[in-house]
């Protein structure tokens, strides 16, 4: 990923490993435990993360089936170079989903990949400030951990992407601070369209919130930073 260090072009690129030290700092993880998350929230997160390493016969360790992906406070973060491109394309933006500061107030989540699969999990913790109906998430919340997970898992198969359509069902709402459990599949890959299926469960299986149909396009970045 290159980029002009003056303007958001995308003719004249400079490679970023040629960038100031203090531009490369890693960015904050938000998707690892904090005080606010309950006992659902850590149990399935262990249930995953230990699955991210396996224990070697002679006690060394390889890649397990599950990864762990990071979250920060602006996408472009995910993009190699993008901890740069954060600080001068708009420079106060920030991931919606990362932007209240008190721990466990709104969203709480993380997301495994199985590449082996083709499958993606969110596991999801949803606080007070999203209330929709009384007692019970607001189903925009719910979408956009849908779009999320899915579009995070699009942009693992295919690079950047944009939703195109989101065909959400709502089949029974979700209590207000409870964590609930998105899985992710690949349905197909038709040129530029991805098209992912995502299910939002109880955390023992037992019930269905939502069903999804998602369509991805792959996109050129470019064409979004020139509009910008
Ligand atoms: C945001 C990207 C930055 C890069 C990110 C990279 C990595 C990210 C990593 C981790 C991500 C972390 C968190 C993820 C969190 C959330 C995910 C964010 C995703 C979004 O929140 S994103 C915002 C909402 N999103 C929009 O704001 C889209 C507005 N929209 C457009 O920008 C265009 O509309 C576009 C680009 C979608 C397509 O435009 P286009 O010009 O490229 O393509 P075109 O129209 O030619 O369609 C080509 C073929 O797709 C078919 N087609 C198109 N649209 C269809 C539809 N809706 N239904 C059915 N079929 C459709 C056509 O019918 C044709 O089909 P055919 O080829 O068979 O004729």
């Amino acid at each position: 990923f290159t980029h002009s260090r003056s303007s958001p072009s995308c003719s004249s690129s400079v490679q970023l490993w040629t960038l100031p030290l203090p531009f490369l700092s890693k960015p904050r993880d938000f998707s690892v435990p904090n005080s606010s998350w309950g006992p659902e929230m850590m149990r399935l997160y262990e249930h995953y993360n230990s699955q991210c390493e396996v224990e070697m016969e002679g006690g060394g360790k390889r890649e397990g089936l599950w990864r762990k992906l990071p979250s920060y406070n602006r996408i472009l973060k995910y993009a190699t170079g993008g901890v740069y491109l954060s600080k001068i394309i708009q420079s106060k933006a920030r991931l919606f989903t990362r932007n209240i500061r008190e721990p466990g107030a709104a969203f709480e989540y993380v997301l495994f990949a199985n590449s082996e699969e083709q499958k993606c999990v969110g596991i999801f913790q949803a606080g007070h400030l999203l209330e929709g109906p009384p007692g019970h998430v607001h189903g925009g919340a719910i979408a956009t951990m849908i779009d999320t997970v899915t579009g995070t898992h699009a942009s693992m198969l295919s690079g950047p992407v944009m939703t195109a359509n989101l065909n959400i069902n709502y089949r029974s709402p979700i209590p207000l601070g409870s964590t609930v459990l998105l899985e992710s599949c690949l349905d197909k890959k038709e040129g530029r369209k991805i098209i992912i299926t995502c299910k939002v469960m109880s955390t023992d299986g037992s019930k269905v919130h939502t069903e999804t149909t998602a369509l991805f396009l792959s996109i050129n970045v470019c064409h979004l930073l020139e509009r910008a």
